[in-house]
């Protein structure tokens, strides 16, 4: 059976959401976001291990959460930018498998999306699940405003996946020139290389602001997943 593991990041603040607190442990549903994200992967049997990174302030809690999973095999501290926490993940990573890196705020990832995000960086040795942009997006620079080529842009999402040596490299790489980018796959750019893009669905959305709670907590009781 196909095997990846996946590195599941926690150690954010949730600013935008204006919680007073880390947005992972809101609950949507009557279960905590993070603990939605990480049953998906839980759940499904191509996922041999989960890591995951949480705030450093947060460490004891998340330990806690995570000691209801199997495939959880460690809670690592995060660090200061997104990037930096995942590079805390990859350098826990136990195995030399297809690695995914999701972003715990992104709870309604599908098993359908993670198979084929994991067939795609199989052959492609890196892949990204995108949606197609459905606004018509504006480059302003300089004074200037140009219209991009709605045709040619995708909005990003996690998973992002890669073979475990790509990952490792570009990570290391990134580190030692101090280059930062707001996704994954963005760091191959560094490299000259380029991922896979895989058609997601938008169903698999970033929860982010306020808003976002209440999309999820409708998409929950659409799908028969409310436990409150
Ligand atoms: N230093 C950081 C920053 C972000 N993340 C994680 O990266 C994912 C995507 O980031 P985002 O949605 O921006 O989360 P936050 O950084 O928590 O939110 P905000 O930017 O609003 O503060 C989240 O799962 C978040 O927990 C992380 O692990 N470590
Ligand atoms: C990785 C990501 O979720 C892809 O859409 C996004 O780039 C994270 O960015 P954010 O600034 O942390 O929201």
């Amino acid at each position: 059976m196909p095997l990846y593991q996946v590195i599941v990041l926690a150690a954010g603040q949730g600013r935008r959401m204006k919680a007073g607190k880390n947005k992972q442990l809101l609950e949507i549903g009557g279960k905590t976001i993070i603990e939605r994200t990480v049953d998906v992967f839980e759940s499904d049997a191509w996922c041999d291990s989960i890591y995951l990174v949480a705030h450093p302030s947060e460490l004891k809690l998340m330990k806690q959460l995570a000691s209801q999973y199997d495939k959880v095999k460690s809670v690592i501290p995060g660090g200061k930018e997104r990037q930096d926490s995942v590079r805390q993940g990859v350098n826990q990573l136990e195995q030399n498998l297809i690695t995914f890196i999701h972003d715990g705020a992104r709870p309604f990832i599908s098993h359908d999306e993670l198979h084929r995000l994991y067939i795609e960086t199989e052959e492609s040795d890196a892949a990204f699940l995108g949606v197609p942009v459905t606004d018509t997006i504006k480059q302003i620079k300089d004074g200037y405003v140009e219209t991009l080529k709605r045709d040619e842009l995708v909005a990003a999402q996690t998973p992002q996946a890669f073979k475990y040596d790509l990952l490792k490299r570009v990570h290391d790489y990134a580190y030692e020139h101090q280059l930062y980018a707001t996704d994954d796959v963005a760091l191959l750019e560094f490299l000259n290389q380029s991922p896979s893009y895989v058609e997601g669905s938008y169903q698999n959305f970033k929860i982010t602001n306020p808003e976002d709670i209440q999309k999820a907590e409708n998409m929950l009781k659409i799908n028969g997943l409310d436990h409150s």
